[in-house]
């Protein structure tokens, strides 16, 4: 697979009113670095969603704008250029494991790659469900089918909203472990939306600590814990001390926020 070119992205005054006149997003600006993994973490509501769909292209927003590697999402998305994993899974139901996840290539217009198919497969702990139908997984397994598609593409931009969440916790912190050196090497810049400040660090380069609606940044972390992260590093000290650093400026967010001390 040749190298594919490093897709920074800018959020530039980014807000988003949805219909019903909820203020998700105040205007926010914000650069995730091109081959880097960002996770994103907020109380529920906050905007993360909303925030990852924008960078998607799935909505737009109601003033700014978001640019990957200077174009705006749908033309990135058009090329093949980001693959998503969210907490939804929308597989097809008529095709098998197996045949999902090699139609993304076919939507990318990608050439087949059967052998990274497989691969994936068994990377996420699927092996033995090729020809198996989606109705046949577990929620589980059709999250971890879901990681396996966005990844068959190779994406350049890579959208992650709570991919594990119905995944066990064994699993997770193996899934967690596995997956980063899969996009690593491709450059491949990735946001994680997660409720878990343990994945955050686990998985990331750098963590943004939201505060409740409408979301602001309340704290910009690094991680900076080399790669690749075996699971005995959430024992260290360094790693018990980003995940406090995020877990406290998550409470002084919640504790700042204008909305909940006007109740
Ligand atoms: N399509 C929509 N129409 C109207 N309101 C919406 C829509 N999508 C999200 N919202 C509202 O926008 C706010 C932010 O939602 P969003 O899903 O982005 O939050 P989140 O941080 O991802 O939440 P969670 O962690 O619970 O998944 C919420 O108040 C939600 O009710």
């Amino acid at each position: 697979m040749p190298a594919r070119p490093p897709a920074p992205i800018t959020c530039t005054g980014l807000a988003r009113i949805h219909d019903n006149g909820v203020m998700a997003l105040d205007p926010l600006d914000l650069t995730f670095a091109p081959g880097r993994t960002t996770a994103l973490i907020g109380p529920s509501g906050c905007g993360k969603s909303t925030l990852l769909r924008l960078i998607a292209g799935l909505d737009r927003p109601t003033a700014g704008e978001v640019l990957i590697a200077g174009l705006p999402p749908a033309r990135q998305a058009a090329q093949g250029a980001i693959a998503m994993a969210f907490q939804d899974p929308s597989l097809l139901p008529w095709l098998t494991l197996r045949r999902n996840i090699a139609l993304a290539r076919k939507l990318a217009r990608q050439p087949a790659n059967p052998g990274l198919v497989d691969r994936l497969i068994g990377l996420v702990g699927l092996e033995g469900f090729h020809e198996t139908r989606p109705a046949a997984l577990s929620g589980g397994m059709r999250q971890r089918a879901a990681i396996a598609r966005a990844l068959v593409t190779q994406p350049r931009v890579l959208l992650l909203d709570e991919p594990f969440g119905a995944v066990d916790e064994l699993t997770r912190r193996q899934l967690a472990r596995d997956l980063p050196p899969l996009w690593q090497p491709l450059g491949t810049t990735t946001v994680l939306v997660t409720h878990s400040v343990d994945e955050a660090v686990l998985l990331s380069d750098r963590i943004l600590v939201l505060s409740p609606r409408p979301a602001r940044v309340v704290a910009d972390l690094a991680v900076p814990l080399p790669h690749p992260r075996a699971l005995q590093v959430t024992e260290t000290p360094a790693f018990r001390r980003i995940a406090a650093q995020a877990l406290a400026a998550l409470a002084q967010g919640v504790a700042d926020s204008p909305a909940l001390a006007a109740q």
